[in-house]
């Protein structure tokens, strides 16, 4: 494991800025609200912590369109103007960057600051990245006292993943195509339980031999076409088996899960995706669980973005979480 040389006071490269209503509470605004290095990060404890993960060497490995590597900030931008309605503090880190085709030194430094975030806030958000973010996540979250480390070997979190993709191939190389394979394969390794459950996925978009691995690997999953409004309910309920699995979970959101005309800004834009308000239900019921401890949101590229609408939309499900899991935190008398 690399160590990151000052993972707690890393300088966030973006300038948090928008309209501003006036200084109150009640005119607040994510620019406003989130602390960074440079503002005053707070050391303190709980809240929400923002990571960026600036990489597209997963995607380029698995062969698909670049871009992902300036997803953060734009999902920061994005984010930016939006209202806050919860006191909760909010505290940006920065962004990991990986250097040229040095993928796995990337996750590695990833993982180091995501352990170090998920044992000092209530929830941790990685702004990707291709879904290779997902990877550096995980060994974020084994190397936490809290979701994994030596003292809890016992300790149950679960991967929700909302995808058109199972994102299971074996390749010789990891990927943005691996993650969930190389859950898979280090939770076997230590005797874990793989507990894994997919969202939206495109029969068409995953070949037999994916089906074949997820089959292998006891992966339950719903297809975009169940995953409609009209079937909310069973949706919730696959949601609620995995939940009620686990201690914890950690909620990976692939944003190629939503229809291309909502998510056009995305490696492999879906041809018929899963509709924005049933993946908004989804967040929002994960969230108001109170075991949500760990996201990733990734895959978005903004240069094949139309009208910010893919980081509009990233945005929007960020916030909801945000503010359901500090929701859930106060009834919990906080966490
Ligand atoms: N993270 C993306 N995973 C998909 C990409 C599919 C595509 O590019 O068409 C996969 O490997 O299956
Ligand atoms: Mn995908
Ligand atoms: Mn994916």
């Amino acid at each position: 494991m690399t160590s990151d040389p000052s993972p707690a006071a890393a300088p966030a490269s973006f300038a948090w800025s928008g309209r501003t209503d006036g200084p109150g509470p009640e005119h607040r605004r994510w620019h406003q609200a989130v602390c960074t290095a440079e503002t005053g990060a707070g050391d303190g404890r709980g809240g929400v912590t923002l990571i960026g993960f600036a990489s597209d060497e997963g995607v380029r490995r698995n062969h698909g369109r670049p871009g992902a590597v300036e997803g953060p900030d734009a999902l920061r931008r994005a984010l930016a103007p939006l209202a806050v309605h919860t006191e909760l503090p909010i505290v940006d880190t920065g962004t990991v960057t990986v250097d040229g085709p040095d993928l796995e030194g990337g996750q590695d430094r990833l993982g180091d600051r995501v352990a170090e975030a998920v044992d000092q806030h209530d929830l941790v958000v990685v702004l990707g990245g291709g879904h290779e973010t997902a990877w550096g996540s995980y060994l974020g979250r084994r190397r936490s006292t809290r979701l994994g480390g030596a003292g809890q070997r016992g300790r149950r979190v679960g991967v929700l993943n909302l995808d058109a993709h199972f994102d299971l191939r074996t390749a010789a190389a990891p990927s943005s195509g691996t993650p969930f394979r190389q859950m898979a394969d280090a939770d076997r390794a230590d005797g874990r339980d793989f507990r894994y459950t997919v969202l939206g996925i495109s029969e068409p978009s995953n070949t037999r031999a994916l089906f074949d691995a997820a089959a292998e690997l006891d992966v339950r999953y719903l297809t975009d076409e169940q995953c409609t409004p009209t079937n909310l309910t069973a949706v919730l309920a696959a949601v609620d088996a995995l939940l009620a699995d686990v201690d914890a979970l950690h909620l990976s959101i692939d944003l190629d899960v939503l229809p291309a005309a909502v998510a056009p800004g995305v490696s492999a834009p879906a041809g018929y995706g899963v509709p924005l308000e049933v993946v908004h239900a989804v967040c929002r019921h994960v969230a108001a669980s109170g075991k949500l401890a760990l996201v990733d949101v990734v895959e978005l590229a903004p240069r094949l973005d139309v009208d910010q609408r893919t980081a509009r939309t990233g945005a929007r499900l960020i916030t909801t979480l945000v503010h359901e899991a500090a929701a859930a935190a106060r009834a919990d008398g906080g966490r």
